[in-house]
């Protein structure tokens, strides 16, 4: 039996198409469907739904052998997995933001808004640049509009709720796009099965 961790939400929408196209078929959660496991004995899979900032502590603790999650959650957490394939879905990008035409006093510590510290002070970090991170967990956008930061640091999808905040992308930090993980010691014990998933979910990922 191979489990797998499904992040629940926009990205596990599209993961749990890409299982069910390979093969494996996986019903999506939704409010009808509340049930977190899902066993598909035939196939010799069992899936959970999780947060998707929770993937891949599932995976890395063994609780899961496989999971999707997002590349910056992998940046920000570093998890001890392996990284088996970039799905090349939930495409989006880590950027630095602010509100139009801010110019960066390097004279000040710079206050930087952000669900991923890790990420921010590793790009800030790396240009010598002073700054403190302020940790929210959604909405980041407001932080410059209500002054809590001068910039943020956030994924950037469509541009729209940006765009919508008269706020702008500034610089991007690194693509992002979703990544099939594995445990290390499940990779090692149950290496075929995972290769064979693997191959079925491949061509999918061009
Ligand atoms: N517009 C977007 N906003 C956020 N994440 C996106 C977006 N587009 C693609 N993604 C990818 O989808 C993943 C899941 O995003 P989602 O917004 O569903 O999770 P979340 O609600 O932020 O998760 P959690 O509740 O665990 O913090 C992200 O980790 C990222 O890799
Ligand atoms: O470029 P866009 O297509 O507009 O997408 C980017 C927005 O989506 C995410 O927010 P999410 O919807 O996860 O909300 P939250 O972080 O405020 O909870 C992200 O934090 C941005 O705010």
């Amino acid at each position: 039996m191979i489990n797998i961790a499904l992040p629940k939400g926009r990205l596990g929408e599209k993961v749990y198409k890409m299982f069910e196209k390979a093969g494996y078929p996986c019903p999506s959660i939704d409010d009808n469907n509340r049930k977190l496991i899902f066993e598909n004995k035939e196939a010799g899979i069992r899936y959970f739904w999780v947060k998707p900032s929770d993937v891949a502590i599932y995976v890395e603790r063994g609780a899961a052998d496989l999971g999707v999650a997002g590349k910056d959650i992998l940046l920000e957490y570093t998890p001890d997995v392996y990284e088996l394939l970039d799905l090349n879905i939930g495409k989006c990008h880590m950027a630095v933001a602010a509100k139009t035409g801010f110019r960066d006093n390097t004279n000040k510590t710079l206050r930087v808004a952000t669900k991923f510290k890790n990420i921010a002070q590793d790009f800030y970090r790396r240009r010598s640049r002073d700054i403190d991170v302020i940790k929210l967990n959604g909405s980041i956008e407001l932080a410059p509009i209500l002054n809590l930061s001068d910039v943020i640091v956030d994924i950037v999808e469509t541009g729209t709720t940006l765009k919508e905040n008269n706020l702008e992308a500034v610089e991007t930090i690194i693509p992002i796009s979703a990544r099939l993980i594995a445990n290390k010691a499940s990779f090692k014990f149950k290496c075929s099965q995972i290769e064979n998933i693997c191959r079925k979910i491949k061509p999918q990922c061009p």
